[in-house]
């Protein structure tokens, strides 16, 4: 493919966002502290990125949650400067990004539709022509006269994608198209891509989904706190990936380390029997984890958490991990046992980026650590309804209202 042009070319790419500490955001503060100045701190998202994609490549970008992924593409989109470094797109180029980016929710479907075909390199007529097409296809007809404000994020994902993919442009550059949809949509997506790929379109894919980057890219970048730590292969990316995820076979900390008295041999997030890395908050997922104990253990007791992305403990649950617990008899767990743990959880999170972390000790006192693994899993929380701080309770809220000389008026929230 070497004598195949460029589309993509980026060079010694940097990226980092400075962060407000403290704001002074009302004119009151500015009043009572007038000296006050903001502080920051730098955030070094991209450090050094260098990589091409020639003209009809499907290029998968794969990484964990906050490493640097989206970032990169709206640098590629041209939605963020880039601090250090070039980049180089040949042709015209569409981007399907984020929710929200180059619509306008006072608008009806139309007018976004316009506006976004024009921003992305159509002429205001040939927007007009395919507009017909890209209702179609996102499937909203009965919907065209709403103002976009008031279509549920799954349709606004359709229209999105479809004015992507009628745009008709050189480059594609897509971020997590497939973590939104429902499944007939995910589906019209796939349908899509081969389309894409048939007809030799070049895309960009950040997706977490390995087995599309396996189906579909030609290569893959793994990318691993803003920077590459593989780029190639899709199936060694997808492997690599994995592994930093989910392939923790040797993750132990225990009474000495040549001889582990706990191994977790595997460790996975599950949600209606499907490996997830995403859930929706509320909704019931289940920790699995593959235990071996290589020592007998009394009185064994585990604690599962999940951390928030500053490492704070949000919640967790804890149970003893005596024969009794695991359905076998005797006083304590022989060495050689293994055990399955399946923790199920339902807590209104709010959004963001979990860890999973376990503990295991012995004794009454429970004294004794014999496996501590402080990154299990990973999970993204999102669509968090109602939540207020970092979980969500049922919402019982009963307001009294009393207006001068009338009765009280009651109402229940
Ligand atoms: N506009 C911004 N201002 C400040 N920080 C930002 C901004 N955009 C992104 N970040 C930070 O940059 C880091 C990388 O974010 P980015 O969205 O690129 O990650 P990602 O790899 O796409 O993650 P995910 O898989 O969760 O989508 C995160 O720590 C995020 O908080």
């Amino acid at each position: 493919m070497a004598d195949v042009p460029l589309a993509v070319s980026v060079s010694g790419l940097h990226k980092t966002f400075r962060i407000a500490e403290h704001q002074v955001s009302t004119l009151k503060e500015r009043a009572l502290h007038p000296l006050r100045r903001t502080a920051h701190h730098d955030l070094e998202i991209l450090r050094g990125i260098d990589f091409d994609v020639r003209r009809g490549e499907f290029f998968g970008i794969v990484g964990r949650n906050g490493s640097g992924k989206s970032t990169l593409l709206k640098c590629l989109a041209g939605i963020y400067t880039a601090d250090q470094g070039t980049i180089r797109i040949g042709g015209r180029l569409a981007p399907f990004i984020e929710l929200g980016v180059g619509f306008n929710p006072d608008l009806t479907a139309y007018e976004n539709v316009q506006i976004n075909a024009v921003m992305m390199g159509l002429s205001p007529r040939e927007a007009r022509e395919r507009f017909d097409e890209i209702i179609a296809f996102a499937e909203l007809e009965d919907y065209l006269d709403l103002k976009l404000k008031n279509y549920s994020s799954g349709m606004q994902v359709r229209l999105a994608f479809a004015v992507m993919v009628q745009a008709d442009a050189d480059v594609m550059l897509v971020d997590e198209v497939l973590a939104v949809g429902d499944a007939a949509f995910q589906q019209k997506c796939l349908d899509v891509f081969w389309e894409l790929r048939e007809q030799g379109k070049t895309i960009i894919l950040v997706t977490h989904d390995m087995a599309t980057v396996e189906r579909f890219c030609h290569r893959a970048m793994f990318i691993r706190q803003g920077e590459i730590e593989l780029l190639g292969d899709p199936r060694q990316v997808g492997l690599a990936y994995l592994d930093a995820n989910f392939g923790r076979t040797d993750v132990v900390v225990a009474d000495s380390a040549d001889s582990p008295a706990v191994t977790l041999n595997a460790a996975w997030v599950e949600s209606e029997g499907e490996k997830v890395d995403h859930v929706q908050s509320g909704e019931h997922f289940v920790v699995h984890m593959d235990l071996s104990f290589h020592v007998a253990t009394d009185h064994g007791y585990l604690v599962v958490e999940l951390l928030d992305e500053l490492g704070n403990p949000i919640t967790g649950v804890e149970h003893g991990l005596t024969p009794t617990d695991a359905g076998l008899d005797g006083t304590e767990l022989p060495g050689g046992a293994n055990v399955v743990v399946r923790c199920g959880f339902r807590p209104q999170l709010a959004d963001g980026s979990y860890t999973v972390r376990m503990r295991i000790t012995r004794g009454v006192g429970r004294q004794h650590v014999l496996a501590d693994v402080p990154e299990v899993a990973q999970l993204v929380v999102h669509g968090a309804d109602h939540v207020v701080g970092a979980v969500g309770v049922p919402r019982q809220v009963h307001l009294t209202a009393t207006l001068p000389s009338a009765e009280p008026i009651e109402g229940t929230a």
